[in-house]
This record gives C-alpha cells, sequence and structure tokens, in this order.
C-alpha cells in the first residue's frame, strides 16, 4: 500500500473541508426517538494509527450510538469462544438484501448469511450467551470495549436499549424464526437482549478507532502491546467487514473506499487499513442502504487522498 504522502491530520482537515456541503446530508434514523433526536449536522472523525499515534476532526469526541459496528467486535468474542465451530452456525456470504431482510433465512434452514446482517449478529449473541446470564454477557461485551480503546467511558445507554427492545420486531421475527430451526439456544427473549444492549453502545470516534486497532496490526493491539486475535483471524474479520460490512451496499462500499469497513444505523463506520491505521467517522444521515451517507463520503475521499487501499 502506498504509503500517506502527506501527514494524516492535514488529509483529514481537508477532508473535513471538503465534506461542509454534504453535512446534513441523508436521513437519520428514526425507528426509536434517542436516534431521531440527534442533530444531522454532527460529522466527527478519528484515525488511529498502527504506531498508537491518533488524530481526529469535528465531533469525534462526541459518544454516539455505534449499533451494529458493535457486530464485529462480538464476532471477535464468539470466535474466541467456539472457534470455527460458529460458521456451523453462520455463514460467510454477502446476502445482497438489506440488514434486517428475513427472506434468505427459510431456503437456508434458519442459517443467516454472515454475522452482520441481524439475523447472523443475533446468532453471535446467542453464542455469547451460551452459559451465563444476559447480564454475564454483556459485563464481558462491555469489558471487551472498554479494554480495545483504553477507556473505561464506553457505557451502554440504556434508553436506546429499552427503545430498541420495544420497537424490535423484526429483530424478534428473525430470533423466533431461528430457533424454529434450532439455531437460536436460549430463552428467544434473553438472546434479544444481548443484541439490543449491544447495538445500544455509546462511542466517540476517538474510542472506536482504538478499539479496532488490533485489526489494523495483525491483530495485537500497538499500544498495549497484548495480542488480541491471532493475526490470521483479524484478517478473517477484515475480509468479512469488506465483503459483508455494508449490506447489500458492501461491493459499493468496497468499490468506493476500498478498506474493510462495518456500518451502523448510527451513522458510525469503522474502516481498517491494514498495517497502517483504524479509521472512524459518524455523521447521522443515512443513505437507503442505512450506511452513513456523508461518513462514506469522507471515508472515500480519506482513502483517496492517503493512497491507503488493500487493492494496491
Ligand atoms: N444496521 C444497524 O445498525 C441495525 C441495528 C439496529 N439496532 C437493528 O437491530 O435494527
Amino acid at each position: 500500500m502506498p504509503i500517506a504522502s502527506q501527514p494524516v491530520q492535514d488529509i483529514l482537515h481537508e477532508v473535513y473541508h471538503e465534506m461542509q456541503p454534504h453535512i446534513g446530508e441523508g436521513k437519520v434514523a428514526d425507528y426509536i426517538p434517542a436516534l431521531a433526536r440527534i442533530d444531522p449536522k454532527k460529522f466527527g472523525m478519528a484515525v488511529v494509527t498502527a504506531e498508537g499515534e491518533v488524530f481526529t476532526v469535528g465531533d469525534a469526541a462526541e459518544p454516539f450510538s455505534i449499533q451494529s459496528v458493535s457486530k464485529v467486535f462480538t464476532l471477535t468474542l464468539a470466535l474466541g469462544r467456539i472457534g470455527a465451530g460458529l460458521w456451523s452456525r453462520v455463514g460467510r456470504e454477502p446476502s445482497g438484501t438489506a440488514f434486517n431482510s428475513i427472506v434468505q433465512l427459510e431456503h437456508e434452514h434458519g442459517i443467516p448469511r454472515n454475522p452482520f446482517i441481524n439475523a447472523g449478529a443475533i446468532v453471535v449473541a446467542d453464542v455469547l450467551l451460551a452459559g451465563h446470564q444476559p447480564r454475564e454477557t454483556l459485563g464481558e461485551i462491555l469489558q471487551f470495549f472498554r479494554y480495545l480503546s483504553g477507556d473505561d467511558s464506553v457505557y451502554i445507554d440504556e434508553d436506546v436499549a429499552r427503545s430498541e427492545q420495544a420497537t424490535g420486531f423484526r429483530n424478534a421475527a428473525l430470533a423466533n424464526y431461528m430457533s424454529a430451526f434450532g439455531n437460536i439456544h436460549n430463552p428467544v427473549e434473553k438472546t434479544l437482549g444481548v443484541y439490543y444492549h449491544q447495538c445500544s453502545l455509546a462511542m466517540s470516534c476517538e474510542q472506536l478507532a482504538k478499539a479496532g486497532l488490533f485489526l489494523a496490526n495483525g491483530g495485537r493491539n500497538p499500544v498495549s502491546g497484548l495480542t488480541v486475535v491471532t493475526r490470521e483471524r483479524a484478517r478473517r474479520i477484515n475480509a468479512l467487514m469488506i465483503t459483508c460490512g455494508h449490506y447489500d451496499a458492501s461491493g459499493d462500499f468496497a468499490f468506493r473506499v476500498g478498506l474493510p469497513g462495518k456500518s451502523g444505523v448510527g451513522g458510525g463506520i469503522l474502516a481498517i487499513a491494514p498495517g497502517k491505521a483504524s479509521i472512524a467517522v459518524w455523521s447521522p444521515g443515512l443513505n437507503a442502504n442505512g450506511n452513513s451517507a456523508t461518513g462514506t463520503r469522507a471515508l472515500e475521499l480519506f482513502a483517496k487522498k492517503s493512497g491507503w487501499s488493500v487493492f494496491g
């Protein structure tokens, strides 16, 4: 990969400047009040390099609802728990359907296409719940985020979690349907409780970029020096991010940005430039696929200016 010819902070400032006309574009998620009331003009971006240097612009220190970006980290935990056994319960193929789609599940006997669509992430939550109470599993998930970001202020927004629960009819349908195929092992409401709470994690761009850094550095956190996963596993999580991380817009994200990425309906995206940096962006307005409109645009421009791409 080409080395950035310009200091990262300069590139970030340029991206921020060039994004100004686009800030506020897209439609903020409105299925729950806690997301609907977020100011659409928020924009933050953070880059943490493989050397552990941190660069930020805009609202990069403000916590937002990370939603489906959490799926990268629960997948990491579940692989740690049961390893390759996970792949008998969830696939590794892009779905080509929306994040909350139910259509493939009947054909494919309750085995979700990948761990990043809602059905797949609910199975992953079910794996993490095995042998535990939801409170213990959530404690483990929260600890993992705090450990990775080196920041104990990361929290779960209970207000968001309650609203997710109150409006999660599709997720309940997915979980119940998979349960009918024997692919949910715990009581459905407990598994969903874990899923809703992981979606309700509140983090800033800076915290999120730090948390993802092990994926940019062969599985090892360069700041703590501790190995989170093997190099092979980090590579594979990155492979899943680039093929499945943006649902039915994953191909478009790979084409435009060229980096593994995972989006959430809170408007956050985590992108990984292997060997270079972990990047988090937040802009709440979403495109038609439920991914941050200006966040994607900012990452596209950042990748272009830095020359960072997994495609050479
Ligand atoms: N794409 C997302 O971020 C979806 C997460 C959301 N909480 C849901 O389950 O619908």
